[in-house]
Formats: C-alpha cells, structure tokens, sequence
C-alpha cells in the first residue's frame, strides 16, 4: 500500500488561456454525443425527425435531459443524435464537425467512438458506414491542417452491449485497422449487460493483436471492472471511476488499496474519465460537483488518469472545460494537466512510435511554451 498526499503538483494553477491553448488529447469522445446542436437541426429538418426543442433551445434541452442521475435516461437522448446519422452525407458531416471542433479547442489527439450497428437504418452496410466517417475524419483533418491547427484522428468502433454484434463490429475493426480504425469499444447500459456477454469478441481482438477499451464501473460497480480486466483482457477501462470502491479511505496509515485497484495501478491500466459526464449519470453516490469526483485522489495515488468528455453535447463541455473544471476543484497546474495528457498519449491505440512523436514533438513543447 502506498499513499500520496500531493493534489496540486504546481502551486499556481493554470489560467483560462493556458487552459486553452495547452494541446489536448481526448481518447474517450462520442461520436454521436459531439454533434453540433445547429447539426442536428439542420438535419432533423431535411429528414422530417421531430426534435424534443426549438433549434436556439436544443443544446440546453440535451445538457438537460442527460442530467437525470441515471445512466439509462442520459443514454435515451442519443435517439436524436442517432436520428440525424444515418446517411453517409450525414456521418461524414458530423465527423468533420468534431474533428474541426476539438482541433479549434486545441486537441491534438483524438479517438472518436460510435456504434456502427445503429447506422443502419438509411440502408447503408457497416463498412460503408466506416467509410463515411473516415471521409468526415480525412477532410476535417485536412481542413484544421490549413488552419493551423493539426489533429491525429482514429475511430473506435462500438458494439452496444445489449445487442449482439459485438463479434461482426470486432471483425469490422479489424478489417478497417489499416484505414483509420484504431480500437474496439463496447457502451450503452451497463447494469445488466455484463463485459463477459461480449466475450467471444475480446477473444477474437486478442487473437488479432488489437486494442479494445471496455465501458466500465460507470453505472456498475467492482465485478463489472474485474470482468472487463480480468475476463476480457481490456487496454483500457471507460470511466473506471467506481474502482474507488476497492480503496479503503478509513484505514489509519491513508488510503489503502485492495486487490483490484492494485492490479489496476500497477498494470499501469489507463482510467479514461469523464468528469461531468459521470456527475450528470451519479456514476458515484453523493458527488455533488467535480472536487467530490475521485479523479482527484486516483491522480494522488498514481493511477494513470486520463481526462475526458464522453459527450460533449450532452455534457455541454470541451476538453479545455473539463480541464477547467479540475483547475478550479483541485488547484491543478499546468504540469499536472500535462500529466493528465502525456498519460492519455501513452494510453493511446497509436503505434508506439508515433505516440512518442506526439509526446516529444508537440505536447512536451506546447506545455513548455505555455
Ligand atoms: O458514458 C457512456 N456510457 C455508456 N454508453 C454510452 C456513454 N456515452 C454514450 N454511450 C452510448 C450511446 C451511444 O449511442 C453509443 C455509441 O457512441 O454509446
Ligand atoms: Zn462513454
């Protein structure tokens, strides 16, 4: 057992604009939880789907909605969003528009997830549904190229854990890892609809020798973050955040850490969390804002801590907004915020080369210049 005490690593913490203008890396962004509100109108209108507000409303009635304190109401908006995707045009509009918007918020690096099996409806295949978005993916990219500001994009494909076509998406992934894709994922309720029903899936990934992050102790608890690990062999673990509850907080010599949090810190097992996000679905009892988030005493004890969005549209937030956000909870720094995005980086689905790239030649010296 070992305890930190250390929140703040710099006694300063860091300022709006340094918290602009540090590079970003987002490994856990919803695909169709970042869609412009103004998006979504638009297209709502050409399809003829009825949207819940009025277009100057709608980015409220989302933030709104998504904030029930439960995981399965918050999930009930992305019927809109998923509404408006479902045409190629459509997909790749609103991959461009991320890739656009977290690059003008200073992402450099970022893996974008979606459900490929929930796109089906206009009548296009899973691979032409891939295509799509790495076409919205290419030119956004191009695009903030010439605008200064250049991002690496992969797309994380998603199987929804209560259906199941977690096997075909799996094979997907692999089909497409040369052309854009970079991960498996598996989201949606988690009570209920435990990692190990999509076993067949990880095993398969792992014969192939690719990556896959798992939706975790979000709106589950311990057995949920022992599957994902454990059973499934997961990279990395969505959330995470319940993993607080195999960590002793009454033991007299500090915070004491049981067997699976150990595993997890030693393993150097990349926590990808999502602040407000997990305040909106009460991911833990009793947080009432972001300094009550455990994200703060998990950095303490050295896991390997990464922030996120999950949704930026439900959540109403950006990256520099949840990196505020902790600012103002835990006095962070920018070497602490550096150290959240270096670890990110590290936890990428990204060649190990080009990761170092990134570390080395555009987050290390943008943080120094900050
Ligand atoms: O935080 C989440 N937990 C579980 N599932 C989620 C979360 N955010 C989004 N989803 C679901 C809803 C989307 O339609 C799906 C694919 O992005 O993933
Ligand atoms: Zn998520």
């Amino acid at each position: 057992m070992t305890s930190t005490s250390t929140s703040a690593t710099t006694a300063k913490p860091a300022t709006p604009e340094q918290v602009l203008r540090a590079p970003k890396v987002a490994l856990h962004e919803h695909l169709d939880g970042g869609v412009r509100p103004a998006t979504v109108a638009d297209i709502a209108e050409q399809i003829g789907h009825e949207l819940p507000a009025a277009p100057d409303q709608l980015g409220l009635w989302f933030a709104d909605a998504a904030s029930s304190g439960s995981l399965p109401r918050y999930l009930e908006t992305f019927e809109h969003t998923v509404a408006v995707m479902q045409r190629a045009e459509d997909l790749a509009r609103v991959a461009k528009e991320s890739v656009l918007d977290l690059a003008a918020d200073g992402v450099v690096y970022a893996e974008l997830r979606w459900a490929p099996e929930q796109h089906l409806a206009g009548g296009l295949s899973l691979p032409e549904t891939v295509e799509a978005v790495q076409a919205g993916i290419d030119e956004g990219r191009a695009e903030a190229r010439a605008e200064g500001t250049p991002i690496v994009v992969g797309q994380l494909l998603t199987a929804m854990r209560h259906a199941q076509h977690g096997l075909e998406i799996a094979e997907l992934v692999v089909q497409y890892r040369d052309r854009g894709v970079c991960g498996f994922d598996i989201a949606g309720a988690e009570d209920g609809f435990p990692p190990i029903l999509h076993l067949e899936a990880f095993e398969y990934l792992r014969r192939e020798n690719a990556h896959f992050t798992i939706h975790a102790g979000e709106a589950f608890g311990l057995p949920s973050i022992w599957q994902a690990i454990q059973r499934c062999g997961a990279d990395r673990l969505g959330h995470g955040v319940r993993i607080i509850d195999d960590i002793d907080l009454a033991a007299a010599d500090g915070p004491r850490l049981g067997r699976l949090a150990s595993y997890i810190r030693d393993k150097r097992i990349p926590l990808e969390m999502c602040p407000s996000s997990n305040l909106q679905t009460s991911a833990v009892p009793n947080m009432r804002s972001v300094a009550d988030h455990p994200i703060g005493l998990l950095k303490d004890l050295g896991f390997r801590v990464t922030v996120n969005c999950d949704n930026r549209l439900m959540s109403g937030t950006t990256m520099s907004r949840e990196m505020q956000l902790l600012v103002d909870a835990f006095g962070y720094g920018t070497d602490d915020l550096r150290w959240f995005t270096v670890n990110a980086m590290k936890s990428a689905f990204l060649p190990f080369d080009e990761r170092l790239a990134l570390i080395n030649d555009v987050i290390k010296p943008r943080y120094a210049a900050l």
